[in-house]
């Protein structure tokens, strides 16, 4: 999310969560206040390679709710970043660790971020760290080894609905926890079609 109006505009439609990208080279790079949402919805500040420093800053500032690391991001560093915001914040923020899936993905690199982050989300593999449109074969989480619950991304629109939904009932999906949109649903870089996600949402809801 980028621009306040819209963010209401979205938040009307209660998601779970709302992101907001402080990765400066995106088009959707956020650099406003966040308007006062529900408490229901939690606010994510997504964050590629960035400092420790830096995301302890964005998370008090915004008051972010979670921590979304879009980049090469190590344990180790996951880990310094927990131990860092632990001191800082009274609550803890939820770990949201991103992969970029391609063909080759080897799923055993997870078994390093087991122990530090409470979610996965799988992204497609493509030229920029997040935000490339197109989706990645769904069939590849039949070799998801783990039962952590992860976010599923990358270039999901309306038309994946149908696909969405028979995906949903498989095996592969049965750590699906939630489904990550963005550009797909997008008027310009970082507006979104609030009339376009709301079809989404009830076809979804409809059919699972
Ligand atoms: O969206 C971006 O511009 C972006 C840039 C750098 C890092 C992450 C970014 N987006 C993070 C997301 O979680 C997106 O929703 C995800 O990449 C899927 O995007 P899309 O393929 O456009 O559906």
């Amino acid at each position: 999310m980028k621009h306040p109006e819209n963010i209401l505009e979205v938040a009307a439609l209660q998601p779970d969560y709302l992101g907001f990208i402080f990765y400066e080279k995106s088009s959707r790079f956020f650099n406003d206040l966040i308007p006062k949402l529900p408490k229901s919805i939690k606010k994510v500040g997504v964050f590629v390679n960035a400092s420790v420093e830096h995301i302890v800053e964005k998370a008090n500032i915004h008051e972010l709710q979670a921590i979304q690391l879009h980049g090469n991001e190590t344990p180790e560093f996951i880990k310094e970043l927990v131990a860092q915001m632990e001191r800082f914040f009274e609550q803890s923020l939820t770990i949201i660790k991103a992969f970029s899936i391609g063909d080759d993905f080897d799923f055993s690199v997870l078994q390093h971020f087991e122990d530090c982050c409470n979610y996965y989300l799988f992204d497609t593999k493509g030229k920029l760290p997040g935000g490339n449109g197109y989706a990645f074969s769904w069939t590849i989480l039949n070799n998801y080894p783990s039962t952590k619950p992860y976010f599923l991304s990358g270039g999901i629109g309306l038309e994946e609905a149908e696909l969405l939904n028979v995906f949903l009932k498989t095996e592969a999906a049965a750590y699906c926890y939630a489904i990550d949109l963005n550009s797909k649903f997008e008027i310009e870089a970082g507006r979104k079609d609030s009339k376009t996600l709301g079809v989404f949402k009830n076809k979804l809801i409809g059919s699972n």
